[in-house]
């Protein structure tokens, strides 16, 4: 199987719902409901028994009328975003889940700082951070506070950066790749997370094996025809819903990359390399989902 990284075990009969993890995936804003829908149902495909979607109220049933399997818990919400009364219902909600995403769509408003500054602070729950969640921790420097450092025995913390969004959080352009890569083992190695640096191809560097600092993966799978909007989002819902169902953030991270590259390639040879969209991919990762286990 094309260089996958890893292998999940196959279904048995005693499995359940939450066999397959309970994830929340947050974020969505008017005029970006999409991108935490594709996130969702992502997670749904690749995989997860339970998936629901914390969006801000004014779009819940925009999102919720994505999927029927998704269920959406409505947020305080101002102008149609995360209202910074949203961080306390959302802190009640961490301790059930077995993994969180947050980022697409939230826009990085007052409401979405105070959510990304609590998810950050938690230990409990694993949590990918994508988008305007990384935008928020750039424009606020939330990384130079050590108390967020990660250490033996807390939950994973996964960054997906694309290039722009790397750039902010470390300085160095996006033209830079080799550049981006060591800054971004830096970071891992010094926080003890793992990040996700998107592009063609993705490499994932890891920060949590002391052992192995700055591991880093090359996926093999992926292709242009992805870069198109909202094939992020898939992929923060992928890594969601896999550290959900027990992986760790290095194994979540390559699996993910690797699953989420497979159904570009699948799309894209089916549909065409201009046609198609992130609406494709999210629909062909449930075909293929299964490779991960053969
Ligand atoms: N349907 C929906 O609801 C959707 C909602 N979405 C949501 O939108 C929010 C903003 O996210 P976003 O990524 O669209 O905008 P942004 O952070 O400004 O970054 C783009 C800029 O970064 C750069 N850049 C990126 N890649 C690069 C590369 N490989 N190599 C080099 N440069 C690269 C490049 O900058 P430039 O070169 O143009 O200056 C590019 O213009 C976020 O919350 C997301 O979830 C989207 O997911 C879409 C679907
Ligand atoms: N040229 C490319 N080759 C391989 N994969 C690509 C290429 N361009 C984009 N991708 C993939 O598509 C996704 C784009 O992510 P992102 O820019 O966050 O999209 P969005 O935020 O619109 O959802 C990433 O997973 C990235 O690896
Ligand atoms: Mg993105």
């Amino acid at each position: 199987m094309q260089r996958r990284p890893l292998k999940l075990r196959t279904r048995e009969s005693s499995d359940h719902k939450g066999t397959f993890g309970r994830v929340l995936l947050v974020g969505g804003s008017r005029g970006m409901a999409g991108s935490i829908s594709l996130s969702s149902i992502a997670a749904l495909h690749t995989g997860s028994g339970l998936v629901a979607a914390a969006v801000p109220d004014p779009v819940l049933e925009t999102v919720a009328g994505f999927h029927a399997a998704l269920m959406t818990i409505a947020m305080p919400a101002q102008d149609g975003c995360f209202s910074v009364g949203a961080w306390s219902p959302l802190k009640g909600l961490i301790s059930r889940q077995d993994a969180i995403g947050v980022g697409p769509g939230m826009t990085t408003n007052e409401g979405s700082v105070a959510i990304v500054d609590g998810l950050l602070r938690q230990r409990q729950t694993p949590v990918v951070f994508d988008a305007d969640a990384l935008n928020v921790i750039s424009e606020h420097r939330l990384f130079d506070d050590e108390a967020i450092v990660r250490t033996e025995g807390d939950a994973a913390v996964v960054l997906t950066p694309h290039p722009g969004e790397l750039s902010r959080l470390t300085g160095v352009p996006a033209s830079d790749g080799d550049e981006q890569l060591a800054a971004a083992q830096r970071m891992a190695d010094r926080l003890g997370i793992t990040i996700v640096v998107k592009g063609g191809p993705t490499r994932v560097t890891d920060g949590c094996a002391p052992d192995a600092p700055g591991r880093t993966f090359v996926n093999s799978t992926g292709n242009p025809a992805m870069a198109t909007a909202g094939c992020g989002d898939v992929l923060t819902g992928v890594i969601t819903s896999l550290l959900g169902q027990g992986l760790s953030g290095w194994d979540a991270a390559r699996l993910g990359v690797w699953i989420h590259g497979r159904a570009g390639d699948v799309a894209a040879s089916a549909i065409s390399a201009a046609g198609m969209t992130a609406a494709h991919l999210v629909e062909t990762l449930a075909i293929v989902a299964d490779e991960m286990a053969e």
